[in-house]
């Protein structure tokens, strides 16, 4: 059975008018709190996060990929020095979605992110599991994504480690999460606050020794004529799964004191935080050397290459290693909390709900990092990375929808919610269908069978494809 989980606004009188009559109400005015039901609308006793805790998770979720990978790919393939304009893009368009999510932060405490908003707003429960599948989808697919990433590093820098021969370090990194979290909350927000310092102590690095190497005359021409606006564009589109991630946050709202002035600032924050770091980061890399001669696959090590300065490329390289688990920890931290939150709604079974001593969702977590492990041993890349972004931006949309329909009022909120509930999980279904990852021999089911029997010899194929 469905137990509400959250209180749901007052129902307008049958009848009632389009628009209320009257004076409009003023859009200054405070909006109702939206209150989880049996939890008294506040945060749990004992919440431990604060608003430093939130922005690091906030930067250790984000900032990965988008420095290290993407920067250099869309500057030497689709941009040219213009890759700053194309991560300024992705950033807005992630910025956009953050202040939906933010409005929404700021009147539900609840661990369910975009579920739970969805469910504050009366969206109803088709629309509820659309949100709950993309959320499950993102968390978990994105952090077999980025671990996948970083296993297929960590083969290439051949540490000459035999054990990683037999066991694949993509699995045995969401392991290591996984462990991290069961452990509970003071290992696990050590662990990001210290891998966050060191992150951005690693790119303030990078950031000053390739401004050293600054040239005016690689900025030029900014825009190169191959590329045009159009590669600017089609660069921001690439570089936008670097910001995501920040979202992370909104699930620790019930373990967070002061949780709806705590949550919607760390969203910004940690946005402002990260979006600067990557855009800084990719100015002064297509400052310091032409963007033609960079390596789309090897970003700032190619850089500090071809200015011959090895102990940079070493540390940037060592570095990356070090810091990019965390990440992969910041996708999955918010996976137990929602699957234990489906739980309590009777949307999973009920043991999923249970807490441990020190109220931490322990099985949720469990079978969240096991599942977790099994995509990161047998998807490839390019299909999680792919189905990954196609589940944000759905969560991004229904985040949005939320946040307008929790501003109507009255009749008109009724009849919004009403097309909304079936509007959306059918325009999610049918997109699903016409997918070609359905239609081709790409598809999933197919794949997942062909993986299981393709053993190491897959997993080798799948560390080149992320190169
Ligand atoms: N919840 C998520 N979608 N997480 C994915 C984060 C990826 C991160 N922005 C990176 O560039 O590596």
């Amino acid at each position: 059975m469905l137990r509400a989980h959250v209180m749901l606004a007052p129902r307008a009188a049958p009848g009632a008018a389009l628009l209320p009559r009257g004076p409009r109400p003023s859009p200054r005015r405070r909006r109702a709190d939206l209150v989880p039901r049996g939890a008294d609308g506040g945060e749990r006793r004992g919440a431990r996060y604060g608003l430093a805790d939130l922005v690091a998770l906030s930067v250790a979720s984000t900032v990965g990929s988008g420095v290290f990978s993407l920067a250099g790919r869309v500057a030497s393939q689709e941009a040219g020095p213009a890759v700053v304009l194309s991560l300024g893009i992705g950033a807005m368009g992630c910025l956009l979605s953050a202040t939906a999510y933010a409005e929404l932060a700021s009147r539900v405490v609840a661990a369910g992110s975009v579920y739970a908003y969805a469910q504050a707003t009366g969206l109803g429960r088709s629309a509820m599991a659309v949100a709950a599948l993309c959320l499950i989808v993102e968390y978990s697919w994105s952090c077999a994504a980025v671990s996948v990433d970083w296993s297929g590093k960590l083969l290439r820098a051949d540490f000459g480690l035999p054990f990683l021969q037999v066991l694949d370090p993509a699995v045995l990194l969401v392991l290591f999460c996984t462990g991290l979290l069961i452990n509970g909350t003071k290992a696990s927000r050590l662990f990001t606050n210290v891998s966050t310092v060191a992150k951005v102590g690693l790119i303030l690095f990078l950031i000053a020794t390739a401004l050293m190497a600054f040239d005016a005359k690689n900025l030029q021409p900014f825009i190169p004529e191959e590329y045009g606006i159009s590669g600017i564009l089609r660069g921001a589109i690439d570089s936008f799964f670097g910001f995501l991630g920040f979202d992370a946050v909104c699930a620790l709202a019930l373990d967070t004191k002061d949780a709806r002035r705590v949550v919607p600032n760390a969203l910004f924050l940690g946005l402002f935080v990260s979006g600067g770091l990557t855009c800084l980061a990719g100015f002064a890399l297509v400052s310091a050397v032409p963007a033609s001669r960079l390596d789309p696959a090897a970003g700032f090590v190619s850089a500090f290459e071809i200015l011959g300065n090895d102990f940079a490329a070493a540390v940037v390289t060592v570095g990356e290693l070090l810091v990019l688990p965390v990440v992969a920890f910041g996708c999955l931290l918010p996976l137990g909390r929602l699957l234990c939150c489906l739980a309590e709604d009777g949307f999973l079974p009920a043991p999923l709900a249970r807490r441990d001593a020190s109220d931490e969702p322990l099985l949720a977590t469990l079978l969240g990092g096991a599942a977790t492990a099994i995509c990161a041993g047998l998807v490839p890349f390019e299909d999680l990375n792919d189905i990954c972004s196609a589940a944000v931006l759905s969560c991004f949309i229904l985040a949005s929808v939320s946040a307008v329909v929790s501003r109507q009022e009255g009749a008109l909120q009724e009849q919004l919610r009403g097309l909304l509930a079936v509007f959306v999980p059918c325009t999610f279904f049918c997109l699903l269908l016409l997918s070609p990852r359905w239609t081709t021999d790409t598809a999933l089911a197919p794949m997942l069978v062909r993986q299981l029997g393709g053993g190491v010899g897959g997993r080798r194929r799948r560390s080149d494809q992320s190169a």
